[in-house]
């Protein structure tokens, strides 16, 4: 039984090596565009295709006023439709003929093409001009005329009018205008990511990380914005140094952790109450492997994650401060089946090379080149992350320790959380040893690790 020791810290932290040293393949760039993210903007159409399809019902109602009509003129032809024609037209009464409904129809299309096509007007006052005129005129149309005891389209046009007007009605205030409201946040948010972006853009070739270009002599602005850049730094290593410490103390606590679960590979999730953090996941389980293949899955190639568990979507690095902290972009998978959709998280990662384990950690931050987005609901990350703990008798094996203090946000019910959490963990750490099985084939015993003793 691997017992979790305390930690011995080396003065700098174990500074990492540089990537290169560890794994040439692996290289990143700030600029790499992600599926999940708002893609930069490109020029904006002029006219949504929400707008478009509202000009096209706008069109529909014209042509199927028109069409009714005629067919009406068709129905109960007593002479010639020509004859019918001008007695609706030329010697039009308003009791009896149809042909107002008609230039009400057009009325509705000239105001809303004009109104929402040419001028491309973002506010609903238009549209409701062209059904509050439709409404009142039909209501004392049908009240007032002889149309109803006509024929069959006494009733089918005023109706048919009356509703097509306020579908028009619903269409533009609940869709259009909404849909567009939510294009423009995103395109904001697009320009933001895609401006700020411009400032982390540098790209970091492999193995080598990002630092600041030397500034430009006498350019105060360019100073102020690497003194922004600076401090932004600074703020980033300092938040992975205060998490650490929350890490190291939730470490420390081992005897108070309590035991949720245990799974049939002999892993167990434990939780810990902490004041400030409320509950937090601990999932503990022994790997018979090196502890050098969980650090590298788990902790030197963030950016891999995705590939080898379901639980994470995809991992971006954003930025990399200093040898032992970065930024990352992640996308968790929906949690509990789905009980929690999907969250995405920006984290500050340090990370340390201890005697006795190799540790990483992780807190919610923010960055500007991801700005929180309507797509997914932000997360946030409290103190939390992983730590692989060296065999001080046996170098093949280790225990591999997730530290989960996730707030999903959301009005989620914590019990069904707190149910959903657990079995994540093991199926986490579950393809985790999957994953270093198939890189490593000479560890088959990974396929089927034995009971902890
Ligand atoms: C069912 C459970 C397992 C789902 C958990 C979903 C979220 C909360 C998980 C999925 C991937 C996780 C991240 C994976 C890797 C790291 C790096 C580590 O240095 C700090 C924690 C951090 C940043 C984790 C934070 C929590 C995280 C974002």
């Amino acid at each position: 039984m691997v017992k979790l020791v305390r930690k011995k810290v080396c003065e700098d932290g174990g500074s990492l090596p540089a990537i290169a040293s560890l794994n040439s393949s692996y290289s990143t760039s700030l600029t790499l565009p992600s599926p999940y993210l708002l893609l930069p903007p490109v020029a904006r159409k002029a006219v949504s295709d929400v707008r478009r399809t509202f000009c096209l019902f706008v069109t529909f109602d014209l042509l199927f006023i028109t069409l009714l009509w005629i067919i009406e003129l068709n129905v109960n032809v007593t002479g010639p439709i020509l004859d019918n024609l001008a007695d609706q037209v030329i010697r039009y009464k308003f009791k009896s003929s149809f042909f107002d409904i008609v230039l009400l129809a057009l009325f509705r299309f000239l105001c809303l093409q004009i109104g929402y096509a040419a001028f491309r007007l973002k506010h609903w006052w238009v549209v409701a001009i062209s059904t509050l005129v439709t409404s009142v005129f039909l209501v004392v149309k049908v009240i007032v005329s002889e149309l109803l005891s006509k024929n069959a389209f006494g009733y089918v046009l005023p109706i048919t009018s009356f509703v097509v007007a306020w579908l028009e009605t619903w269409f533009l205030d609940f869709k259009v205008l909404t849909q567009e409201a939510e294009n423009d946040r995103a395109y904001l948010a697009a320009s933001n990511a895609d401006r700020a972006s411009m400032l982390y853009s540098h790209p970091v070739s492999d193995g080598q990380f990002y630092s600041p270009p030397e500034s430009v002599a006498g350019d105060d602005e360019y100073l102020d914005e690497e003194g922004r850049r600076y401090s932004a730094e600074k703020e980033y290593i300092k938040q992975g140094q205060e998490a650490m410490a929350v890490l190291d103390e939730i470490l420390s606590q081992e005897e108070n952790w309590k035991l949720e679960k245990s799974s049939d590979t002999g892993d167990a999730v434990y939780t810990l109450e902490m004041l400030n953090y409320g509950k937090i996941f601990i999932l503990k389980a022994f790997m018979q492997c090196p502890p050098e293949f969980v650090y590298q899955e788990t902790i030197m190639q963030p950016e891999k994650i995705a590939e080898w568990t379901k639980t994470v979507i995809s991992c971006q690095v954003l930025q990399r401060v200093d040898d032992n902290t970065l930024v990352t972009h992640d996308i968790a998978a929906s949690v509990g089946g789905g009980i929690v959709s999907s969250r995405d998280y920006v984290n500050v990662r340090r990370i340390e090379r201890r005697e006795d384990c190799y540790i990483s950690v992780g807190i919610s931050t923010n960055h500007d080149a991801r700005p929180p987005s309507d797509r997914c609901v932000r997360g946030e990350n409290r103190p939390g992350g992983f730590v692989v703990l060296k065999s001080s008798s046996n170098p093949s094996v280790c225990t591999f320790i997730w530290v989960l203090n996730t707030d999903f946000k959301g009005h989620l019910p914590r019990y069904l959380i707190h149910q959903a959490l657990p079995s994540g963990m093991f199926e986490f750490v579950s393809q985790l040893r999957q994953r270093i099985a198939d890189r490593n084939p000479s560890l088959y015993q990974l396929r089927c690790p034995p009971h902890q003793p």
